[in-house]
């Protein structure tokens, strides 16, 4: 296995333009392949995630060509629904952002298709989001474990009407189910079971749909309402915003071992709720600067806090190993749901905070995290899953530095983190 050592960084400091957000790249492009008219998505993601839509995008016929650094994409719209004259088998990885969205627009057009991803995808679940598309007539069906992908779709169409989600898990399924009520045969009217979990992506999506000219009526997060009629048509040009997810780590840096660090590409204007780990940092005491399209964080002495991070379950990661160098214990809330991410993290984050001295509660939807009076180097595992890897960075602010085992798997969102980061440490 490929083990990275970061040796003891004493200053962090620059700028960086943030890669395109994953969450916003591939919706972006689900959109832009159901709308009208052509269109051209600039500062894409370049990661896996991203890949895996675009191959299977590929494979179900729709015209797209890229720039040679895969940033820039041009697609022509289908102006409707996937249809497939032969049966397609897709190949998802381990992106939610794929698998849970293209479940849900295939069942729109005609054909057979599979959905296949890597191991931990089959323990993902999806269960709630088929549901809600067997009511509006899909014809879904599970090849292994009920519940849970791999999956076979006989699409022929879906109809409208009322149809009930439960949300406690993954807003993902809302977020699928959105995406297809506007091609669907009637309105539809959607209702959350349970309280719903992780709403600032739903406001990413709306957000989006509302740029390519589909309007969603929120009902506080319980009732959404789409009207039919509606047709997704191409803005032109869409600018992908920097990741705010992967601008946690710099602005975490920057708090912990500034110097000063600037991250481009995502500021306040940003439709993504990660944005709202930079309120987090400033509780934390971090010295916050917000502008337009930018965010600057400065060294401060950092304190513990305790706060529900249910809106930020990404970027709160990031703030469980900032936690290691804040005075008192710092408690995170209403997380359950990294238990099904790509790893179980809340588990991952315990075994590895330990490792290095903290001291760690672990509760079922909670974390606690005491930092160590006296930090110790060690090998931290990072169980395939890329965020271990990037909030694990941070402990090379650490007198004793830091081994990061299988830093590649960065590759689902961030190829090149550890070249940004050790660059701004140089
Ligand atoms: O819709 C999205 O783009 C995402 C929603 C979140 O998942 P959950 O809704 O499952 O918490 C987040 O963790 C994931 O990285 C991206
Ligand atoms: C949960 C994540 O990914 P996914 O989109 O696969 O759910 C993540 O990126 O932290």
């Amino acid at each position: 296995m490929k083990q990275l050592r970061l040796e003891p960084i004493n200053l962090i400091n620059g700028e960086i333009n943030i890669p395109g957000s994953k969450s916003i790249s591939n919706r972006a492009l689900l959109l832009a392949t159901l709308a009208k008219g052509k269109t051209t998505l600039t500062n894409l993601l370049d990661s896996d995630d991203i890949r895996y839509m675009l191959a299977s995008l590929k494979q179900l016929g729709v015209n797209y060509s890229l720039s040679e650094q895969n940033t820039v994409c041009e697609i022509e719209g289908l102006n409707g629904v996937i249809n497939a004259q032969k049966s397609q088998a897709l190949f998802l990885g381990n992106a939610g952002t794929a698998m849970r969205p293209l479940c849900a627009a295939l069942t729109l057009g005609q054909g057979e298709f599979t959905l296949t991803g890597e191991p931990r995808m089959e323990e993902r679940p999806i269960g709630d989001l088929v549901d809600a598309l067997k009511q509006l007539g899909a014809d879904i069906t599970y090849l292994k474990n009920a519940g849970f992908p791999p999956l076979a779709i006989n699409a022929t169409g879906l109809n409208g009407g009322d149809v009930e989600i439960a949300g406690d898990l993954s807003s993902q399924f809302l977020t699928a189910l959105l995406m297809v009520a506007p091609l669907t045969r009637d309105d539809v009217n959607i209702k959350i079971k349970g309280e719903l979990v992780s709403k600032p992506y739903i406001d990413i999506t709306i957000a989006l749909m509302n740029q390519f000219g589909v309007t969603v009526i929120n009902h506080d997060y319980q009732r959404f309402e789409i009207k039919r009629g509606q047709q997704y048509v191409s803005p032109g040009k869409l600018l992908v915003e920097g990741d705010a997810s992967s601008a946690s780590y710099f602005l975490a840096a920057g708090a912990i071992q500034g110097g000063e660090v600037k991250v481009t590409g995502v500021g306040k204007k940003s439709i993504q709720g990660d944005v709202l780990f930079a309120d987090a940092l400033e509780k934390m005491g971090a010295d916050i600067e917000w502008g337009d399209d930018y965010i600057i964080a400065r060294k401060s002495a950092l304190t513990s806090i305790d706060m529900d991070m249910n809106h930020i379950p990404d970027a709160a990661m990031t703030i469980a190993t900032a936690a290691i160098f804040a005075t008192g214990t710092t408690r995170l809330t209403n997380i359950y749901n990294w238990r099904i991410k790509e790893t179980d993290r809340l588990a991952a984050m315990a075994i590895e905070l330990r490792k290095v001295g903290a001291e760690v509660e672990e509760g079922q939807d909670y974390i606690t995290i005491t930092a160590p009076k006296v930090i110790n180097t060690a090998a931290i595992d990072t169980y395939n899953d890329h965020r271990m890897a990037m909030c694990f960075s941070l402990l090379a602010f650490a007198d004793c530095g830091i081994t990061i085992n299988d830093p590649d798997c960065t590759s689902k969102t961030f190829p090149d983190y550890f070249t940004q980061f050790t660059r701004l440490a140089d």
